[in-house]
């Protein structure tokens, strides 16, 4: 833990001063600022793993942990391999433990994957399944590490210049020597509304969902566009409803395809006026739902079953999505309803 200014001398004033989540965030934002103090956090901190942006699982019992590998054995095993142990300047600052040991992600793509896996036993997994096999806290760290070794990879070059990019040590930034711009790490905004005409709630799927699945509608923000506009857009671009009203619920950041914050909110469409008038470029089917179909949906849980008439049952998105808290939310809103 490094102390500012005068704390130096009176750590334990420092601690007493500032919560755990304070002294955690000004660490952090030290680790973004400092090279210096960020290499040092990378001589103790610890590692997560990916391979080509696949996380490194090790199964434990019948579970699937993200294992945290010390830069003791990082750097053991980069030389077991024949490589620089200097490769862990590489790696990008995820964040750090209430203790203030901080948390990095190394990509070992330049490494034969077979060789790592057995050498420290385990395996690099997709990180769309990889998600469903972990529990709640890895999976935002491992999505948001993943988001930041991709942007790290496809924005090696200056657009401007086209003269090659530095990362800072944390990878909180990338600079151009010769223009000096500085590029940083970026998310594109992605609203998703969850369209409800008070009884009913309006799911869609596209064709590249797993089958029976529906969700959400999501749509990527404009530039210029508020948050409000993107939701009564997106809402008429794809199903041809005006929204009424909407509020905000909450956000998630989501890795897939880039990087992505997600908006989530609710939306009202007038009951008059429900008609789905469906736009065939972006979605393969949308309808309506009610109430009973969706509770018995989320007791069914995330896999789809095969019906008498060779249809599939509705499925909707994982716990961990936030477009399966929308709907949660929903079916607590309708179960407070006045009768
Ligand atoms: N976390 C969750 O619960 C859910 C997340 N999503 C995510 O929401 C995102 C947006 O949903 P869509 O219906 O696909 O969006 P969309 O309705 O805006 O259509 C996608 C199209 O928008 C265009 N586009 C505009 N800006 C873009 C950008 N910055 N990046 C990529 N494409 C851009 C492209 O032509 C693309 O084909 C998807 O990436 C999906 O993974 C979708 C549903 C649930
Ligand atoms: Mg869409």
């Amino acid at each position: 833990m490094i102390y500012p200014g005068v704390y130096r001398r009176t750590p334990s004033l420092w601690f007493r001063l500032h919560s755990t989540y304070v002294r955690k965030m000004r660490y952090l934002f030290d680790l973004k600022e400092d090279d210096d103090i960020c290499r040092q956090a990378q001589n103790s901190g610890t590692f997560y793993l990916f391979h080509n942006l696949s996380p490194f699982l090790q199964k434990v019992g019948s579970k699937y942990l993200a294992p945290q590998i010390s830069a003791v054995e990082m750097k053991s095993t980069l030389g077991k391999l024949k490589h620089n142990e200097q490769m862990i300047e590489n790696s990008v600052l995820i964040g750090c433990s209430d203790a203030c040991m901080a948390y990095f992600a190394l990509d070992l793509g330049f490494l034969e994957k077979s060789v790592i896996e057995s050498e420290l036993k385990g395996s690099f997994t997709e990180l769309r399944k990889a998600l469903f096999q972990l529990d709640g806290k890895d999976r935002p760290l491992l999505s948001s590490a993943q988001a930041l070794l991709r942007w790290h990879d496809t924005h090696q070059f200056c657009s401007k210049t086209g003269q090659p990019t530095q990362k800072n040590v944390a990878g909180s930034k990338r600079v151009c020597r010769t223009s000096g711009i500085i590029y940083y790490p970026q998310m594109s905004p992605v609203v998703i509304t969850l369209v409800s005409n008070g009884s009913q709630c309006l799911l869609a799927r596209q064709a590249a969902f797993p089958k029976g699945m529906y969700s959400a509608l999501a749509g990527f923000c404009d530039v210029g566009e508020t948050l409000e506009e993107t939701v009564r857009r997106e809402v008429a671009e794809e199903v041809g409803l005006e929204v009424e009203s909407l509020w905000y619920s909450a956000s998630q950041h989501w890795p897939f395809p880039n990087s992505s914050l997600m908006i989530a909110c609710h939306a009202i469409v007038q009951p008059q006026q429900t008609k789905i008038s469906m736009n065939k470029l972006e979605l393969e089917a949308a309808r309506w739902f009610s109430l009973e179909e969706i509770e018995e949906a989320l007791k069914r849980g995330p896999k789809p079953l095969k019906q008498e008439n060779q249809s599939v049952s509705l499925c909707l998105p994982p716990k961990w999505a936030i477009a399966h808290q929308l709907i949660q939310e929903w079916v607590k809103q309708q179960a407070s309803k006045p009768a």
